[in-house]
C-alpha cells in the first residue's frame, strides 16, 4: 500500500483534475487515479497529419460557461469562434435548403416548432435546477417521455422530430428515451445563477453553447492540469474497490492500493456504480447511478485540403431531419489556422442505432453522402476520415452524458450528490462521509457539459477542504 494522501481523486477528466488542482492550491496532498493511459476523459484531441489537433469529444463552449472558460484562461488556453459565417443547410427528404439562424425553415413544421420551443422555454423556466422534483407538476412530467409530453401539447410529429434534431447531439438519445422532466431540467441548467437557462442558449452557435472552441483542443486543458500535478497522477489505474474506514479510505486499483483521508469520485455515475464499495453504496444511490447510463453518440470527421464550402457562402453547418441519414447535425470543425478543412457530423440516438453496427466503410460512405447534401459533391472526396464511437470506450460507454428515462428523477434524483451519511437516515444509508462526488453529471448548471464538470470539481474540492477543517 502506498503512503497516504489527504485526498484521492478517482478519474482524470476535467472534473477530477480541477478538484485535484484546487486541493493542491489549498495545500492538500492528492493522488489522482485514472483508468485510461491518458487524461481528459470525454475530451480527446485527434492529431492530424500535420500535427494540428481537432476535437473528437467535447469541444464547444459559450456564454455563461464561465467556470471552464475561467479555468482555460488560468492555464493560458485561448478560445476562437466556431465558424458561423455563411448559410446553414436544412436537409429534409430529397431537399436541401440554405438558411440563416438556428431554426430550420420548414414551413410545414414551423408552427409546431414555435409551439414546442415556447412550451419547452416556459416549463423549463419554472424548474429549480437544484431540485427539479419539487416542480408542482414534477410527477406527471417525469412519468412521460419528452416526445409524449410534446405530442400531448398538440405538437405534431414535425415539431417533435425537429426538437429531436435540435437536441440530438446534446442528448445522444431520442425524445422517446428521456423523461420530459429530465429534459426540461437539462434546459433549465443551460445558464448560471444569474442567467436563467434557455433552449436558445443550449442550441445556438452565435450567443449559445456552440459559440467557441479551444485553441489546441479541449483536451489541452486536462493535459496542462496533469502536467502541473506531475507525479500526483497515476495512469492505468482503474479503481476496482473503495473501502471506507473510520480513519480514511482505501482505493484498490490495477496499479496498486492507495490510502487517503478522503476520496473524490469523478467518474461517470454508471461507472461509479460498477466499483465494489465497502460498505455498499446506499441502495437508492446505487439504483440512481445504474440508471444514469449515457446516450449513444459518435463523431465522424472528414478532412479536406481547405474548407471549400466557405467559398460558396456556406457555414459547413447542417441540420438533418429523418430520412435514414446517419448524421443528425454537422459543423465546420476546421482548426483555427483555417486549414485543412474539417467537417464533423454527430451520429447519435436513432441514427447511431442504425449506423453503428454497419461496417466502417458503409458508415463512412453514408456520412460523406450526408456531408455532400450540405456542402456539395466535393465532400465525397476527403483526404482523410476518422470517427470516434464513444459507446465503445470502456471508461465512458456512451455520450455526451446521462439520459434519465421516465420515473428516475422524481424517485431517485435527490440521491445524486447526497453525502452518504446525511439525512434522511434510513436503514439503507451507510457512513461514507469521506466520499465526495464530482463529474459533469453532478452539476446543477451545464449538467453534462465541460462547464458542469469544472463546476463539480471545484465544489468537490471545497467539500473535501471543509470536511478536513477548512483552508490550511
Ligand atoms: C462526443 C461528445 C461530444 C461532446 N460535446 C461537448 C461540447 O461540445 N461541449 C461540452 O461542454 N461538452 C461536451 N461533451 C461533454 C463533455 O465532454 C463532458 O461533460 C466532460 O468532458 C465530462 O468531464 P468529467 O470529468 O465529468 O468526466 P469524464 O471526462 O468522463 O472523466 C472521467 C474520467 O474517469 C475515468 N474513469 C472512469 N472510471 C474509472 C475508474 N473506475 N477508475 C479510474 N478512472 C476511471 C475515465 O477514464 C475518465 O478519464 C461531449 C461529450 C462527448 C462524448
Amino acid at each position: 500500500m502506498s503512503a497516504g494522501v489527504d485526498v484521492i481523486v478517482v478519474g482524470a477528466g476535467l472534473a477530477g483534475l480541477t478538484a485535484a488542482r484546487r486541493l493542491v492550491e489549498a495545500g492538500r496532498t492528492v493522488r489522482v487515479l485514472e483508468a485510461r493511459d491518458r487524461v481528459g476523459g470525454r475530451t480527446l484531441n485527434h492529431v492530424l497529419d500535420d500535427g494540428q489537433v481537432v476535437e473528437a469529444g467535447g469541444q464547444f463552449v459559450g456564454p455563461t460557461q464561465d467556470h471552464v472558460l475561467g479555468l482555460a484562461e488560468e492555464l493560458g488556453v485561448q478560445t476562437f469562434p466556431a465558424n458561423t459565417l455563411g448559410d446553414t443547410v436544412y436537409v429534409h427528404g430529397s431537399r436541401s435548403r440554405r438558411f440563416r439562424g438556428d431554426i430550420p425553415p420548414d414551413r410545414l413544421a414551423l408552427a409546431d416548432i414555435a409551439l414546442a420551443t415556447t412550451r419547452l422555454g416556459r416549463t423549463s423556466g419554472e424548474i429549480d435546477v437544484a431540485a427539479p422534483w419539487e416542480h408542482p407538476d414534477a410527477r406527471r412530467l417525469d412519468e412521460q417521455s419528452l416526445a409524449t409530453w410534446l405530442r400531448r401539447g398538440a405538437i405534431g410529429s414535425g415539431g417533435v422530430e425537429l426538437v429531436e434534431v435540435l437536441l440530438g447531439s446534446a442528448f445522444g438519445a431520442a425524445a422517446s428515451e428521456t423523461s420530459a422532466l429530465s429534459a426540461l431540467a437539462y434546459i433549465a441548467g443551460a445558464g448560471d445563477e444569474i442567467h436563467r437557462g434557455s433552449l436558445d442558449r443550449m442550441i445556438s452557435v452565435a450567443g449559445g453553447a456552440q459559440e467557441s472552441r479551444f485553441v489546441g483542443g479541449s483536451q489541452l486543458i486536462s493535459q496542462l492540469m496533469a502536467e502541473e500535478l506531475g507525479d500526483d497522477v497515476t495512469l492505468g489505474a482503474p479503481a476496482r474497490r473503495i473501502d471506507h474506514h473510520a480513519t480514511g479510505v482505501t482505493v484498490t486499483t490495477d496499479a496498486g492500493v492507495f490510502h487517503g483521508d478522503q476520496v473524490i469520485v469523478a467518474v461517470p455515475p454508471h461507472l461509479a456504480a460498477e466499483i465494489e464499495w465497502s460498505p455498499q453504496l446506499p441502495a437508492h444511490q446505487d439504483a440512481l447511478f445504474r440508471r444514469m447510463t449515457f446516450g449513444t453518440l459518435m463523431k465522424c470527421e472528414a478532412v479536406y485540403e481547405r474548407p471549400f464550402w466557405r467559398e460558396d457562402g456556406l457555414s459547413g453547418q447542417g441540420v438533418f431531419r429523418g430520412g435514414g441519414q446517419p448524421v443528425c447535425s454537422m459543423f465546420d470543425n476546421t482548426p483555427p489556422s483555417g486549414s485543412p478543412g474539417i467537417l464533423m457530423g454527430f451520429v447519435g440516438g436513432a441514427g447511431w442505432r442504425t449506423w453503428a453496427p454497419r461496417s466502417a466503410r458503409q458508415r463512412g460512405g453514408a456520412v460523406l453522402q450526408s456531408f455532400a447534401r450540405v456542402v456539395g459533391p466535393a465532400a465525397l472526396a476527403p483526404v482523410g476520415y476518422f470517427e470516434k464511437d464513444w459507446t465503445a470506450e470502456r471508461w465512458t460507454r456512451g455520450g455526451p452524458t446521462a439520459v434519465l428515462g421516465p420515473g428516475v428523477l422524481t424517485t431517485l434524483g435527490r440521491w445524486r450528490d447526497r453525502p452518504l451519511d446525511s439525512p434522511p437516515s434510513t436503514p439503507h444509508s451507510s457512513p461514507h462521509s469521506r466520499v465526495h462526488w464530482a463529474g459533469a453529471e453532478h452539476s446543477d448548471y451545464w449538467n453534462g457539459y465541460m462547464d458542469g464538470a469544472v463546476r463539480s470539481g471545484q465544489a468537490a474540492a471545497r467539500a473535501a477542504i471543509a470536511h478536513s477543517g477548512g483552508l490550511s
